[in-house]
């Protein structure tokens, strides 16, 4: 399999809080990784590090390397604009801007300079579909974002971020504010989306990483315990700590 993103010896300091400690993770193309994990243990961080979403928080330091396709997304020679193109993200909110559904996702495509009309209704129209959306929402295309269901509101915001053409998708907790059947929505299409895209998914919900991730990431004190193919993670830990947290003795 071939390795997307590759981190090695990563530190991430928040001014003194060492939240992530030396990591070394190897992520999969067409996979989807989970990571898990209580708490305050740094998910969210390093999710963020993928697209250097953290380089906005004041005081943070980074060190270490992310190699994208083999090359260093902390490069001072990289572009974080392009950069979190290629490497889109969906919050654990559903965030949609207050504009139209189209506007929504043609957002995106008319900042990175696509104008024609043709064109943008082409991609606004895969990445609905892309999104498992399309049938719901291409007869009111012009009405606010704002009025669909929370479900359809996160499936808005992966098709936003479907419509830059990116490799990556972050998730963070991307159904904790979504009823059981907007999750189920969800998780099926992400069974899509690993054909087309490295999907890195965090997690609250264990049954949730065992029900679509390849690969899980246990996370604790901002050090990576255990990273295996997440049947072994769960049924066959080879770390106390990740048995202790799989079995519900903590977190
Ligand atoms: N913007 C920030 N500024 C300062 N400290 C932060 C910031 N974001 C996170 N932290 C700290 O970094 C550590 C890791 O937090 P992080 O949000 O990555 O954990 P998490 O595992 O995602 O937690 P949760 O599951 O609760 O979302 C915590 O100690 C947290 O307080």
């Amino acid at each position: 399999m071939n390795i997307k993103i590759a981190t090695s010896d990563l530190n991430l300091y928040y001014g003194t809080n060492h939240a992530l400690k030396n990591i070394n993770l190897d992520l999969y193309e067409n996979q989807i990784t989970a990571l898990i994990g209580p708490s305050g243990c740094g998910k969210s961080t390093y999710l963020k590090t993928l697209n250097r979403m953290n380089d906005l928080v004041p005081g943070v330091k980074i060190d270490g390397k992310i190699l994208l396709d083999g090359e260093d997304i902390y490069s001072p020679k990289v572009d974080a604009t392009l950069l979190r193109k290629k490497v889109g993200m969906v919050f654990q909110q559903p965030n949609p801007f207050p504009m139209s559904i189209y506007d929504n996702i043609a957002y995106g495509p008319r900042i990175h300079g696509i104008k024609n009309k043709a064109r943008l209704d082409e991609i606004v129209e895969n990445s609905l579909r892309g999104a498992a959306l399309w049938d719901e929402v291409h007869d009111r295309m012009k009405k606010s974002a704002l009025g669909l269901s929370g479900g359809q509101q996160q499936r808005l915001c992966i098709a936003r971020a479907l419509a830059v053409e990116p490799e990556v998708l972050l998730m963070d907790e991307p159904t904790s504010a979504l009823d059981p059947i907007s999750t189920l929505k969800i998780e099926d299409l992400m069974g899509e989306l690993k054909k087309k895209y490295t999907v890195v998914i965090v997690t609250h919900n264990m049954q949730q990483a065992t029900r679509i991730a390849d690969y899980t990431a246990f996370f604790l004190v901002g050090e990576i315990i255990e990273y295996a193919p997440t049947t072994e993670l769960f049924s066959r830990p080879k770390e106390k700590k990740t048995e202790d947290y799989i079995t519900g003795r903590f977190g």
